[in-house]
């Protein structure tokens, strides 16, 4: 798979899209092929430790049958570094317009970080229809994102933050949720240890999700 992709397909890749904190780049391609083998076609590695650029980029050098993204993006460097580094897509957590600048000058589909009314209207104001909501739960959750699919009928969110296999099917029976965000099917310990068939049985359940 290869090739940029509209935003709006990346919501439809997966039920859950992964969210993962890696700290050892040697277990980004496991990682990722455990995800694979469990059904699930999309990864966002999370900026958050000094080896997750070298680890977007053996994913999309070594797995190119998932789509590989790089997330908490918060900085217009982390976005180009991202884009060299091979990631196909960006999310933010949030969203300012030096970062939304440098996202658009990727060329790369984007998720947006919203977490209100507010944000998610200047969003779409600059053409961003599909968009993450963050910290999901802490923002409001299922109430909040049914709220909003009245005034805002034209915008679709993939919620992230404090979602659980548990909560996620009601998230995704809204109709303005494409896909839920979440880091329960790369727990930190799993990866520690290697343990990637366990990261392969969430990932079938993850995959089944969808209602
Ligand atoms: O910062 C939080 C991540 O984006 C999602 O993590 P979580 O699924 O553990 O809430
Ligand atoms: C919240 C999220 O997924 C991110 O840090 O990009």
């Amino acid at each position: 798979m290869t090739g940029t992709m509209p935003a709006a397909e990346l919501l439809r890749l997966s039920p859950v899209m992964p969210v993962v904190v890696l700290d050892d780049a040697a277990r980004a391609v496991p990682m990722a092929e455990a995800l694979l083998a469990g059904g699930v076609r999309v990864v966002e590695l999370t900026l958050r430790t000094p080896v997750a650029l070298a680890a977007v980029e053996r994913v999309a050098a070594a797995v190119p049958d998932i789509v590989v993204g790089a997330g908490t993006v918060t900085t217009p460097e982390q976005a180009r570094r991202a884009a060299d580094a091979g990631a196909r897509f960006l999310v933010t957590p949030g969203s300012t317009d030096a970062v939304l600048d440098a996202a658009d000058a990727t060329g790369l589909p984007y998720l947006p970080g919203a977490g209100t009314v507010s944000e998610a209207m200047r969003l779409a104001e600059r053409g961003r229809t599909e968009l993450k909501l963050f910290p999901a739960e802490a923002a409001g959750g299922i109430a909040f994102l049914r709220s909003v699919a009245g005034p805002l009928p034209g915008l679709r969110f993939c919620p992230t933050g404090g979602i659980t296999a548990a909560t996620a099917p009601g998230y995704l029976a809204l109709p303005n949720v494409g896909c839920v965000g979440g880091s329960w099917l790369t727990p930190r310990d799993a990866l520690a240890a290697g343990d990637f068939s366990r990261v392969t049985a969430l990932a079938k359940e993850a995959a089944a999700l969808r209602p």
